[in-house]
């Protein structure tokens, strides 16, 4: 397996960066729009992708003074795992468009800073080299497809690569319509795949007659009749803990608990049902249902650390990064991923001592005015 090292000007760019959108605006500089297109699109015109940063900005903190905050703790756990910062990496497709060491980059840099990665069913690199790389700081997502022994073939190497979780998607039996991607025919490059559920030779085949390749191609492998009471088979599937990712409402919260599932509030970072609820906004009913009896993430608008906080005080256990990361794999690979996570780890840390907290078992709602 090769490393492609960053160039000195890339090391440097990227050291100078204070916060994530520095980085965001590195990484979409090298991205071809093809790539840049696939990873910034929000469904529609983008009324979810855009409110799921913007809900963040209309919560207020309401900080204590005056608490000694000369040690500050901003670890927790997920599962039993241990996480330097409530901060892991969300699931995305094809980190290869992003740069040559794809998602064993990312991997390496969540091991690194003590995050955990979520391994897209898509991605562009084998499970177990992943897994290899990501130190046992590995859960895997899954897309339920169609043909169920191929399902089961992919959970069950998850399982053997490492993985300590099956995050399962349920928000997505459709794509929903990214519209620039479809302007102008998204393609996956000749030079990538999709090893965890096709050849080269099956993605070779892919129809591009209607709509973008990758739509069809996704569409066709996707299990579209997966409801409730198909649960059980999934259950039976593996003894790792199962997440669901995609809740938005107090119902279906209730019915995940109901299944023994845990949570994950979240609308695919708007690239799904537009004019859905934000997933900040989404959490407060949520974490009502549930009530303590599961565990309850979130990703979508994350870019600083006070959102980190709030999503705290209103009851995820940690949060999940999606674009941030490829936009630090962009801008650098692993260095840059991990200056993705190493930002947003001073900056929890930061506003957690100027909330006058020490650790995050302090952060509860009396931390917000809504
Ligand atoms: C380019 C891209 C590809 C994605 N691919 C997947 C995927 O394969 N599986 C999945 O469950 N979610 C996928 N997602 C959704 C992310 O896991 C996550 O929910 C979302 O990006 C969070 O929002 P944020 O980008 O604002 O952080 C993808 C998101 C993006 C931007
Ligand atoms: O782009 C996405 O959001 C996504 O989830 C996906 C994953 C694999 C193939 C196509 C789309």
């Amino acid at each position: 397996m090769t490393t492609i090292l960053p160039t000195q000007e890339q090391q440097q760019a990227l050291a100078q960066t204070v916060n994530l959108a520095e980085i965001e605006a590195l990484g979409r500089a090298r991205l071809d729009r093809n790539a840049l297109e696939y990873y910034a699109s929000g469904a529609n015109d983008g009324h979810t992708l855009h409110a799921n940063r913007e809900n963040f900005g209309h919560i207020r903190l309401r900080p204590r003074m005056l608490v000694d905050v000369s040690a500050i703790d901003i670890s927790t756990t997920v599962l039993g795992l241990p996480l330097d910062f409530p901060v892991g990496i969300a699931p995305s497709a094809f980190h290869g468009l992003a740069h040559p060491d794809a998602e064993l980059a990312t991997a390496r840099a969540a091991n690194a800073a003590g995050s955990v990665m979520t391994l897209s069913t898509f991605s562009n690199t084998p499970i177990a080299d992943v897994g290899q790389a990501a130190g046992g700081r590995l859960w895997f997502q899954l897309y339920l497809l169609a043909d169920r022994e191929l399902s089961r073939e992919i959970i069950a190497r998850a399982e053997a690569s490492g993985a300590r979780a099956l995050v399962f998607t349920v928000d997505a039996p459709y794509l929903g319509r990214r519209e620039a991607n479809e302007r102008h025919r998204f393609a996956l490059p000749p030079h990538l795949s999709a090893p965890n559920v096709a050849t080269p030779q099956e993605l070779a085949g892919v129809e591009t007659d209607t709509g973008s390749q990758l739509t069809n191609y996704f569409q066709n492998l996707v299990d579209k009749t997966f409801t409730w009471n198909d649960l059980a088979w999934l259950r039976q599937q593996t003894t790792l803990p199962i997440i669901l990712k995609g809740i938005l409402t107090a119902e279906d919260a209730e019915l995940a608990v109901q299944h023994g599932c845990h949570i994950w509030v979240s609308n695919h970072g708007g690239r799904q049902l537009d004019t859905a609820i934000s997933a900040i906004a989404a959490l407060p009913e949520i974490a009502d249902a549930v009530a303590g009896r599961a565990e309850i993430y979130l990703d979508g608008g994350i870019t600083r650390g006070t959102d980190v906080l709030k999503a705290v005080a209103l009851g995820a256990r940690a949060v999940f990064l999606g674009r941030g990361a490829l936009w630090g794999l962009a801008a650098g690979g692993e260095d840059g991923v991990r200056r993705v996570l190493e930002l947003l780890r001073d900056e929890v840390r930061l506003a957690l001592a100027l909330s006058g907290k020490q650790n995050l078992g302090q952060v509860g709602r009396d931390l917000l005015k809504m």
